[in-house]
């Protein structure tokens, strides 16, 4: 039997009675690793936001590992399992990178760093970090103040603190959002890394369709206020109805 992680039953919002979608339906298998596209407008931020408990949907549920969170808190989602890597970064800047990973860490455990030997417990936290700053490639610059890093370097850190919660999904909302195309594919070749090392079911919304049809097993898209299509790179590419609406012939 199919194991999902994620199902998006019946799910419809509308913003000041203008509607975003009405009755999106979709399930994400466990250990899927897939993209969201649309056009601009089309509402995949708003998915993630509801998905995260950051909207309300006005029907609906958004059902994972089992339990409906809607009406749950963002936080509470979070300790469900559930991190996100924002479109804007969500990282403290004038904390150090390493700071910011320790913060996760810690929140991750739920503040409970062991009190009778608190060095020790303060010393496997850091070393935590560092393995996850390692696997971002950031280790080296462990120490600077994060708000100082390049672009590339913030998105990166998002993902290392989403990574710390120790997700068993992550949302990324454009990843490689302002990157020059090196820094992107660098960017994809990491998260795609990730995924493989990590095992974690990982969702991602993106604009460039090499990077989608590139490293996604599933794609999903939203238009016209539903999903219009759900497939492999190869059926959405070929897909007549996302051509016309979105893709274009030159895919
Ligand atoms: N908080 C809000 N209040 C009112 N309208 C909103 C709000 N959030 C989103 N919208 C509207 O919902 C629609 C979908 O927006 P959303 O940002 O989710 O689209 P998107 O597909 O992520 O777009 P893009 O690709 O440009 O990032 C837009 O018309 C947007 O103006």
């Amino acid at each position: 039997m199919t194991d999902y992680v994620l199902r998006i039953e019946h799910l419809s919002k509308s913003f000041e009675g203008s509607q975003v979608f009405n009755d999106v339906n979709f399930a994400v298998e466990q250990g899927e690793l897939s993209s969201i596209i649309g056009p601009n407008g089309a509402g995949k931020t708003t998915l993630f936001n509801l998905i995260t408990g950051y909207h309300v949907p006005d029907a609906g549920q958004v059902v994972f590992r089992g339990q409906n969170l809607v009406g749950l808190q963002p936080y509470d989602i979070v300790r469900l399992g559930m991190a996100r890597a924002f479109q804007r970064t969500n990282i403290f800047p004038r904390m150090t990178v390493l700071e910011n990973v320790v913060a996760s860490v810690i929140s991750r455990n739920q503040g409970n760093l062991d009190m009778v030997k608190p060095v020790d417990s303060l010393r496997s936290v850091h070393k935590r970090a560092f393995e996850i700053l390692d696997s971002v490639e950031l280790a080296d610059m462990a120490h600077r103040q994060s708000g100082i890093l390049a672009h590339g370097n913030q998105k990166r850190l998002d993902i290392a603190v989403a990574l710390a919660l120790e997700p068993a999904l992550l949302l990324l909302d454009e990843p490689t959002q302002g990157m020059s195309p090196d820094e992107r594919w660098q960017t994809v070749n990491l998260v795609k890394q990730l995924w493989e090392d990590l095992k974690i079911t990982m969702v991602f919304i993106e604009h460039d369709m090499d990077i989608v049809f590139g490293i996604s097993q599933k794609v999903r898209v939203l238009c016209y206020k539903s999903l219009l299509a759900e497939g492999t790179p190869s059926e959405i590419s070929a897909n007549r109805q996302v051509i016309e609406a979105y893709l274009g012939e030159e895919v």
